[in-house]
């Protein structure tokens, strides 16, 4: 359940109608419901009861300090993949203690200015990031807490450009390989083992792939306490998936309960990197219709959004729902291909879509609030999104739009 909600025909983002933010912020314009953010943090802490946990928020989701504010006000820890989250969520009022950071690609001023603000746990890709980090520590002379990622080889049974969990894929240590590398963390005087992860993938819609993860992760575990390392938690990643159009994926209360089936009587924290599921129903983006292009063929609505504001159609050809912002305007339905005015035939939001528009309607991508804004680009020397917040009546600009001085501000033409 979101706070997107038609009242008398007319699309509100909790108690304020989305024409009247189009009308103050302009268009296209990524709008966050706080109240929805608020609520999924919380179905996925209860979901944990007692059992000690952590949820750390994927911050490469939806990275805006707004958002990251209003998690860390509940308590929330966070996922990284680069020190500009870190520090994204340091300015946004987020505790270190609370951060772990996991990437393939960690690079040295990174570990080393994780290591400075003391954040909980480096989830290590590789043998030679577990030297690299080792070296960083050894010159800071301090012990960085780590965790190897094990990649447990199951399929996860989602697009392939976001399955992260098979032993092709680039992601993690593979796990027959786990034990030896465990002994060389221990053995590292500058490292300290905390914990095991692994994240097999994103918008997972079945719950198989995550307890066949947890089996093997499991059996790992029990291997390492045999040969005396000891575990203090288990990171399970994030991946949940949500519902963009007729997918049925399991509540966060069904997840934990497949979880803590195995965990619940052993000692272990449990974290968790939840991304999407707390963040992509909790956003929207608006964008207005600049005109119809009307041909015998093929009709195209060209909106003032395009695949630089919203990647996922093009990337993955993933469908998300488009619906009008005034449902009581008497129009004639066509079917639309909803595209930008980017010069891509890729770059559609929508193909297909039955609706009743004429130019100057506004329109909302639902489900944008995941790797929406954070996966947006300049192409076409388009400034980025207004990104604004709404909280009951009160409506919040989180960013503001990119001007386009501001895009090449650093550029130069050469001297005479
Ligand atoms: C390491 C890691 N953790 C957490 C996430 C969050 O995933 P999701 O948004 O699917 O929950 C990702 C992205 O897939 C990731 O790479
Ligand atoms: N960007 C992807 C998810 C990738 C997750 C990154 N680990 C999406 O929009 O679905």
């Amino acid at each position: 359940m979101d706070h997107f909600n038609y009242r008398d025909g007319r699309l509100y983002a909790e108690d304020v109608a989305v024409a009247d933010i189009a009308a103050q912020f302009g268009t296209p314009c990524y709008v966050y419901s706080r109240a929805t953010l608020e609520r999924h943090y919380r179905v996925f802490d209860a979901a944990f009861g007692a059992h000690p946990h952590l949820i750390c928020y994927a911050v490469k989701a939806n990275g805006n300090l707004g958002v990251l504010n209003v998690l860390a006000r509940l308590g929330s820890g966070f996922d990284i993949v680069s020190v500009g989250e870190l520090e994204r969520v340091l300015a946004a009022g987020g505790d270190p203690a609370r951060v772990v950071f996991s990437g393939v690609g960690k690079q040295a001023h990174e570990i080393d200015r994780a290591l400075a603000v003391g954040i909980r746990c480096f989830n290590v890709e590789s043998e030679a990031e577990l030297e690299r980090i080792q070296q960083v520590a050894e010159r800071r002379g301090v012990r960085a807490p780590v965790s190897l990622r094990i990649n447990p080889d199951v399929d996860p049974g989602t697009h392939p450009y976001i399955s992260t969990g098979l032993k092709e894929n680039k992601f993690g240590i593979d796990i027959a390989d786990a034990p030896r590398l465990y002994a060389r963390a221990a053995r590292l005087p500058n490292l300290q083992v905390t914990g095991v992860d692994y994240h097999i993938g994103s918008q997972l819609t079945q719950l198989a792939p995550f307890g066949d993860a947890l089996d093997r992760l499991l059996d790992l575990v029990h291997r390492l306490e045999a040969q005396g390392i000891t575990i203090h938690h288990l990171d399970l990643g994030g991946g949940l998936g949500i519902r963009y159009r007729d997918e049925n994926p399991p509540q966060p209360s069904e997840y934990a309960a497949r979880m803590l089936e195995r965990l619940h009587a052993l000692p272990y924290e449990i974290l968790i990197e939840p991304g999407r599921a707390i963040v992509g129903n909790a956003g929207i983006l608006l964008t207005r219709v600049e005109l119809l292009k009307l041909a015998p063929y093929k009709n195209f609505a060209v909106v003032d959004a395009a695949m630089n504001d919203l990647i996922r159609p093009s990337l993955y050809s993933a469908w998300m729902e488009i619906v009008p912002a005034d449902a009581t305007l008497e129009r004639e339905l066509r079917r639309y291909d909803v595209v930008g005015p980017i010069c891509e035939t890729g770059d559609f939001l929508g193909k297909e879509r039955e609706l009743g528009v004429v130019a100057g309607d506004l329109l909302a991508v639902r489900s944008a609030g995941a790797y929406g804004f954070a996966m947006s680009s300049n192409y076409n020397t388009r400034p980025r999104a207004a990104e604004v917040m709404v909280d009951g009546a009160r409506v919040h600009l989180v960013r503001a739009r990119e001007q386009v001085s501001a895009l090449f501000a650093g550029e130069q033409v050469l001297p005479a």
